[in-house]
């Protein structure tokens, strides 16, 4: 039998403001405003070594909330490639500062949690 591959899964928080300085100003979009967001990093794999992990999932963590607490209580703005702060360009943020130190992270998924929305970006 095949080794089964698996998808590890591991979550932060974050509170930050931001604005889409190309965002429709009658929704109010172009104005500074805040969210709680929460991100969740998905590493796929064989589960391997002596322990049988795909990787410990303390290390994600560590690192997830290394790149989470670059963004909390900041301004998105003002980090490079978030000029325009959309979920979409958190996810790719997050993937390209996780990738390196995890080759077989698989999937990204940024969310407001207290507003039901959701986005999610399969990693190559
Ligand atoms: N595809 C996307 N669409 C929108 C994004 C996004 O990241 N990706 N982001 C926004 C704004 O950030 C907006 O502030 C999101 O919040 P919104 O849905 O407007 O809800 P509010 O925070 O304003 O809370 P309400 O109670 O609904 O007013 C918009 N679109
Ligand atoms: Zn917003």
């Amino acid at each position: 039998m095949t080794s089964p591959i698996f998808e590890i899964t591991k979550a932060a928080t974050f509170d930050a403001a931001h604005y889409l300085p190309d965002g429709s100003p009658e929704r109010g979009y172009t104005r500074m405003h805040g969210h709680s967001f929460q991100v969740e990093a998905s590493v796929r794999g064989e589960a391997s070594g002596p322990v049988g992990w795909v990787a410990d999932l303390a290390d994600l963590d560590q690192a997830l909330r290394e790149v989470a607490g670059e963004l909390d209580h900041g301004v998105l703005n003002e980090k490079e490639g978030l000029a325009s702060p959309t979920l979409e360009n958190l996810c790719r943020y997050f993937a390209a500062r996780l990738k390196p130190r995890f080759p077989g992270l698989s999937r990204i998924v940024v969310s407001r949690p207290s507003i039901g929305e959701r986005c999610a970006m399969e990693v190559g």
